[in-house]
């Protein structure tokens, strides 16, 4: 084959993998017959000369013939299709519909894109083969030198079409800070499995509860209290650590942190992560 660049084959009626789908698998008794180029020096489409394709048979075969299609065309815009006789019973349809499928069921390969009276269709029949040529280019195009369009226009085209692809708010930048050498998750994760009393409790339990009150009180380099989801913590240990810097965590300390910690990030398993933190339960009542 000169130049499979040119062509689109397609198998009609059994659908197989689309990839790998050669002329050869599609057409199995016509080892004879070659499709080329109509410039055979050059394997590149003619655009000058506006021959697409023409498909040719050895002299022992039943005919040759060529196609043509008057007039050069976008190349982009043409598509070949070859048939297999032997499920001629299967249609070949909907090239002028509008939509591009590939619709297993009823072994179409594709269709295209392309208002009906944009295409002009030749079929021929050779031997047990069948060809489809379709000219799928707008008919305007063979007439008229494409539109020359301004910068400006372009710009605006462009824009419109990213405008309708963005959604309506640009979501917030991320704000994580880079982390200190040995302050990663995994060392944090390896100091709460090491560390004896990371939240500080002396033999307490931690199981009291805690007035607000006193987690006011705490707010000292050693002990820096916070209230998350009912529960105190404390986040001395964790603030290096704290993919989202020690700034922004020291915001937490003395209070409930639950709202802040909920609008930066709702998904974070702070249960797990500060466990060894805990200093006890958020007495409600007080
Ligand atoms: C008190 C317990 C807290 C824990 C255990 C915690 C934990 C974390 C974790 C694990 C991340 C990384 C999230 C990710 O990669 O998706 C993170 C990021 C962050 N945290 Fe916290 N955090 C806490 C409190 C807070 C508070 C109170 C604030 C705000 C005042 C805050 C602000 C941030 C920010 C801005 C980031 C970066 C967000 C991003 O990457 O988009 N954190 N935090």
């Amino acid at each position: 084959m000169a130049s499979n660049d040119d062509f689109t084959f397609c198998q009609i009626g059994l659908p197989a993998d689309r990839d790998g789908l050669e002329v050869s698998k599609a057409v199995p008794d016509v080892s004879g017959v070659t499709i080329k180029d109509e410039s055979a020096s050059d394997a590149s489409f003619n655009q000058s000369s506006g021959i697409l394709w023409k498909d040719k048979l050895p002299s022992n075969g039943i005919s040759k013939r060529e196609t043509k299609i008057g007039l050069p065309a976008d190349r982009d815009g043409l598509e070949v299709q070859k048939a297999v006789p032997d499920v001629s019973g299967v249609p070949i349809k909907d090239e002028s519909a509008s939509e591009a499928s590939f619709n297993q069921s009823s072994g179409i390969l594709w269709k295209d894109k392309l208002p009906s009276n944009d295409i002009s269709k030749r079929e021929t029949k050779v031997g047990s083969l069948s060809f489809s040529v379709i000219d799928t280019s707008p008919r305007e195009k063979l007439t008229e030198p494409p539109k020359q369009v301004a910068p400006e226009d372009t710009r605006n085209s462009v824009n419109s079409s990213q405008q309708q692809k963005t959604p309506g708010r640009k979501p917030a930048p991320r704000a994580k800070v880079p982390f200190e050498k040995g302050y990663s998750q995994m060392h944090w994760l390896k100091l709460t499995q090491t560390h004896p009393d990371l939240a500080g409790l002396k033999g307490q339990s931690n199981r009291r509860l805690i007035s607000l009150n006193e987690v006011k009180q705490h707010q000292t380099e050693g002990a820096m209290w916070t209230v998350l989801k009912g529960r105190v913590y404390n986040i001395a240990p964790y603030m290096k650590f704290h993919p989202g810097g020690v700034d922004m965590l020291m915001k937490a300390v003395g209070k409930d942190c639950t709202s802040l910690f909920n609008k930066h990030h709702a998904w974070v398993n702070a249960e797990a992560l500060l466990e060894k933190c805990l200093v006890g339960n958020l007495n409600d009542s007080k």
